[in-house]
């Protein structure tokens, strides 16, 4: 929606038949400049494509449509990590369509804000500068405004271990135990966001940027964000519809895997997948966090 301010936008999905205003979006009608097809041909014409999919649809998707894709600039804007591969969208993509640009937009933003003209800041990750500058320029507009970075390994790990993060803080809202224990696991939870992501090979700095403690503080202070309302239902003991797209309880699973291969320390998303998974209750889960031996900050 934002785009069709600088342009001709095409949508695609498989399942339009909603016409010109999306059930998941309540409240926001497409303009006339956003054309709607289910035929992926027509929609791969364009140069530059958006991949907006869940992470763990992402690897099937690309088994069945890498050929239509390949050789277009490729922006993935999934936040996760694949559960059988270990590892994020934009590898998973490169792997699939080879003579792709791949790039990932990632950073606070909620599609309803974006869809609504809300000022909004993101951050556009390609390994190649020149791609990511035009990208940058490119899906700019009045009121989106991109930062860019060569950093994609960082950029993209940001947007999906703050997911994790988000499902643990609204446990903690969820089961009352206060906002200080809130901002206890925002602050611990970047430490091991940061942890897992430098050991993987990002830089240190781009945790600390848009797509990592700005999408962080986002996403465990808001109810909008699923991952967070998830995490509440988990600590208060209500039903949470399970078709909702909640992408850190997957990408737990993907990190615990990673820390256990790794021999790397990362409690509170090992406590978010057993959480998620239903293995333990939350007051069992803040126990085994707050007893562990004290260490330095
Ligand atoms: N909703 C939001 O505010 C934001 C979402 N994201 C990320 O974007 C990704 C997608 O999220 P949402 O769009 O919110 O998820 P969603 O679950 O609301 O929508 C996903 C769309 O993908 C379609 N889909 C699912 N499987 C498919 C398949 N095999 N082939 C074709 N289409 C398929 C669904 O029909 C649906 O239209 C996630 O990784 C999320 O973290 C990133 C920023 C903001
Ligand atoms: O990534 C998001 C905000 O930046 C959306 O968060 P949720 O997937 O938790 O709704």
């Amino acid at each position: 929606v934002a785009l069709a301010a600088k342009g001709p936008v095409t949508l695609w999905g498989r399942d339009v038949g909603w016409g010109r205003s999306n059930p998941r979006l309540p409240g926001v009608t497409l303009p006339d400049r956003i054309a709607v097809t289910d035929d992926l041909i027509t929609a791969c014409r364009a140069q530059t494509l958006l991949l907006a999919l869940p992470a763990q649809v992402l690897r099937p998707f690309l088994d069945q449509h890498a050929a239509a894709l390949n050789g277009r600039a490729l922006v993935n804007t999934a936040k996760g990590i694949d559960l059988t591969r270990l590892t994020g969208p934009s590898h998973l993509i490169a792997q699939a369509c080879p003579d792709a640009m791949v790039a990932t937009l990632t950073g606070p933003s909620f599609a309803a804000d974006i869809a609504r003209g809300l000022p909004t800041a993101l951050t556009l990750a390609c390994p190649d500068a020149r791609t990511g500058a035009q990208l940058q320029h490119q899906l700019s507009t009045q009121v989106l405004r991109l930062y860019r970075t060569t950093d994609l390994i960082g950029a993209e790990l940001g947007g999906a271990l703050k997911n994790v993060i988000a499902i643990a803080a609204g446990a903690v809202i969820g089961a009352g135990l206060g906002e200080s224990a809130r901002a206890a696991i925002i602050t611990r939870g970047f430490a091991e966001m940061t942890r897992l992501a430098t050991e993987l090979g990002a830089r240190a700095e781009t945790l600390a940027g848009l797509s990592g403690l700005g999408d962080l503080t986002l996403t465990c202070s808001s109810t909008q964000s699923r991952n967070f309302r998830f995490g509440q239902a988990l600590g208060s003991g209500v039903d949470f519809d399970r078709s909702t797209t909640v992408e850190g309880a997957a990408t737990a699973g993907a990190v615990t895997e990673i820390a256990r291969q790794r021999a790397l320390d990362l409690p509170i998303a090992a406590m978010v997948d057993r959480l998620a998974k239903g293995g333990i209750s939350v007051e069992n889960a803040m126990d085994n966090l707050m007893t562990r031996p004290l260490k330095e900050e």
